[in-house]
């Protein structure tokens, strides 16, 4: 489950975090089982790396400003896996810091699958990486890719602060059902990247690709509790379902 910023901050103001949205969260998942953790930068990564000019498509050598992305995705890090400790959940993080590099995610695969054998839920999050040449911004959705190619989950949830993929971002009542890749990848092309990472037009792109694994992706509103438990225990939560074969 990859948990949006755009949820658990306040995505149009710097260093802003929705602590009770994280609370809300971390309760609603306090008895999901082998769950994998990942959570994103909102208005704590994305406005530092974007201040500085880092995105996920441009390398960067400028380590200051890595070390200043980074320091802000450890601060809001820090304030969710608060909420999820005091929620009786047992967060084990690491980190994703060679997007680039095959075994490190075959590594991390094994290290996730490690910490589940042993009770433990793997947390990780959108980072700043090292790649060649210099740094570059991984993304939480790019990192459910990277993971679910290895692991082959059951299904990959994203929430968000929107009730799912929306046919007109204003109107909530525009909920779009269910996409197959093609068309996820189609309307993906028509809407704008808004930060570091390309936004909702990204997450499409990546939910196409890990539905194209034949793994179930749904895109649900983190603000619905009834609605993160249907989706952690198998069933069918309101949101968008994106399915591949
Ligand atoms: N057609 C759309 N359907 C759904 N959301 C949309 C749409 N167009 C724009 N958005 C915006 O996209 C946001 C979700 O994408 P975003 O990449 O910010 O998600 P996130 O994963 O929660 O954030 P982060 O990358 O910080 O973790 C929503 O807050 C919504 O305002
Ligand atoms: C901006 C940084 C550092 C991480 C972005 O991760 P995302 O919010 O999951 O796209």
């Amino acid at each position: 489950m990859k948990v949006g910023g755009s949820l658990i901050t306040r995505k149009s103001e710097p260093m802003a975090a929705d602590v009770p949205a994280m609370a809300t969260v971390a309760r609603a998942l306090s008895s999901a089982r082998n769950l994998i953790l990942v959570h994103g930068g909102g208005s704590f990564g994305h406005s530092v790396a974007m201040s500085r000019g880092m995105s996920s498509s441009s390398v960067s050598r400028d380590a200051e400003s890595a070390a200043a992305t980074r320091l802000a995705m450890h601060e809001l890090s820090l304030l969710f896996i608060r909420e999820l400790v005091s929620a009786g959940l047992r967060p084990f993080l690491f980190h994703s810091s060679l997007p680039d590099s095959s075994e490190f995610w075959d590594r991390s695969a094994s290290l996730v699958r490690g910490l589940l054998e042993v009770g433990a839920t793997p947390l990780t999050h959108g980072d700043v990486g090292l790649t060649s040449g210099g740094f570059r911004i991984v993304g939480g959705d790019e990192i459910c890719l990277r993971l679910a190619e290895r692991l082959r989950p059951s299904r990959v949830v994203f929430l968000m602060d929107v009730p799912g993929i929306l046919a007109d971002v204003r109107d909530p009542s525009s909920l779009i059902p269910e996409l197959d890749p093609a068309s996820a990848r189609d309307l993906a092309g028509r809407l704008s990247g808004a930060d570091a990472t390309g936004g909702v037009a990204a997450k499409l792109s990546f939910a196409a690709s890990i539905a194209e694994l034949g793994v179930e992706v749904y895109l649900v509103s983190g603000r619905s509790p009834p609605d993160i438990l249907k989706a952690t225990a198998g069933g069918r939560p309101r949101g968008t379902l994106v399915r591949g074969r």
